[in-house]
């Protein structure tokens, strides 16, 4: 018999947290069975009018309970984007026809890199299982999937707080692989330590170039701390794990430092408080986007260096109503002061739109290459106003 006054509390809660999670798997197979009628009915998979509705009514029954109007609005915001990128992946599956039940996914580092974690969650939603590929290097992960020892690459191309990842650019330039998805993540760095130590003892910090580029402003605070930098965030945990010097830490993630059981001394070092990391997703095979899905499509374009040739290219686009998100110009690999423009759009390939677009794109400039088309997976919450 034990004695904890907490017990029987706990063993109660317990039990509601499992009702919990089985009235979430029973709203998400609703939302799969709202996916299936969208889909026979040509309906889009988001309707924020009904989000709206939803959480208005919510935050209103919420508020009869004692519920704080944020902390509801956060909850079914989460289990939104859950449900409506749940609803994607199924039309996505039934399109392309070719479900993997368990994927090999490539991605940089050991176990514990951003990429890891991201690879983890695109793996969740779209397969039963996952075969971790760990890669040391971005090239690498492009080999793997090229030489067919991996089905899917995980990369980061842009963060909040530094930008474009040039390496990833430009090693798309010369693959034949396609982009076949996205995810955005928030990207949380901290300070972590294999043993007991504070700020005045450290005198080294280990990571990839990209997280103390990203909390350069953090780290400007401490000039003493020597920079050391690894092939990865988790190749930094392994180094500092291997250490166990209170001198020693590795700027990654909380979840990834567990792995090698750091304790974190620091959190939320970013430059920008919003660090959000952009992944794209490659694969050997273009895949197709369900027209009731928002997708993007990427291309590279050369144009001549006449004046005005991206302009010219540019006004194609608005000519078709396409949205460009995203615009970003490379040095051409052997050519100096030639560049390519990377230009993602808010459109399927296969609209009518995008393909006379292409037709009226490929005379006015040098090339054109298509990277893929893909599922935006950006779940832009509703707001209630
Ligand atoms: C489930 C639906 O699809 C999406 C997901 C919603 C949800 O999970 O509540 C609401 C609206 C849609 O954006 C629906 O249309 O009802």
């Amino acid at each position: 018999m034990s004695d904890n006054p907490l017990l029987g509390l706990r063993e109660r809660i317990s039990a509601l947290d499992l009702k919990l999670l089985e009235l979430l798997a029973e709203r998400r197979d609703l939302a799969l069975d709202v996916a299936r009628t969208k889909q026979s009915s040509h309906l889009p998979i988001r309707d924020k009018e009904r989000e709206r509705d939803l959480l208005k009514r919510l935050v209103e029954e919420g508020k009869k309970q004692r519920l704080d109007g944020h902390y509801i609005t956060r909850v079914f915001q989460l289990i939104i984007e859950d449900s409506v990128l749940t609803q994607q992946a199924l039309l996505q599956q039934h399109i392309n026809q070719d479900k993997l039940s368990t994927a090999r996914i490539a991605f940089l580092g050991p176990k514990g890199s951003y990429s890891h974690l991201a690879a983890r969650q695109y793996a969740a939603r779209h397969f039963d299982g996952l075969v971790e590929c760990g890669c040391n290097k971005f090239d690498d992960i492009f080999k793997q999937v090229e030489i067919g020892q991996a089905d899917f690459g995980i990369l980061p191309i842009e963060n909040t707080s530094s930008g474009s990842i040039n390496e990833v650019y430009d090693l798309l330039q010369s693959t034949n692989l396609f982009i076949v998805g996205e995810l955005t993540n928030p990207i949380n760095h901290c300070l972590l330590a294999a043993v007991d130590t504070d700020l005045s003892q450290i005198e080294v910090v280990y990571s990839h170039p990209q997280p103390f580029q990203q909390c350069s402003q953090y780290l400007n605070g401490f000039p003493n701390w020597k920079i050391e930098y690894c092939e990865s965030t988790s190749a930094a945990m392994e180094k500092v794990a291997s250490l166990k010097s209170p001198k020693a830490v590795a700027l990654g993630s909380e979840p990834g430092g567990s792995l090698y059981h750091l304790q974190v001394l620091e959190h939320s070092l970013a430059n920008q408080k919003e660090n959000i990391t952009r992944f794209i997703v490659v694969a050997r095979k273009q895949i197709d986007v369900a027209p009731q899905i928002p997708a993007k499509t990427t291309i590279i374009v050369a144009t001549g260096q006449q004046s005005g040739a991206l302009v010219e290219a540019l006004l194609v686009l608005r000519q078709h109503n396409i949205i460009m998100t995203k615009l970003e110009s490379r040095p051409i690999n052997g050519n100096p002061w030639e560049e390519m423009f990377y230009i993602d759009m808010q459109a399927n390939l296969d609209s009518i739109e995008m393909q006379s677009a292409l037709d009226d794109l490929i005379p006015i400039t040098r090339s054109v290459k298509v990277l893929g088309c893909y599922p935006s997976e950006t779940v832009v919450p509703v707001k209630l106003s």
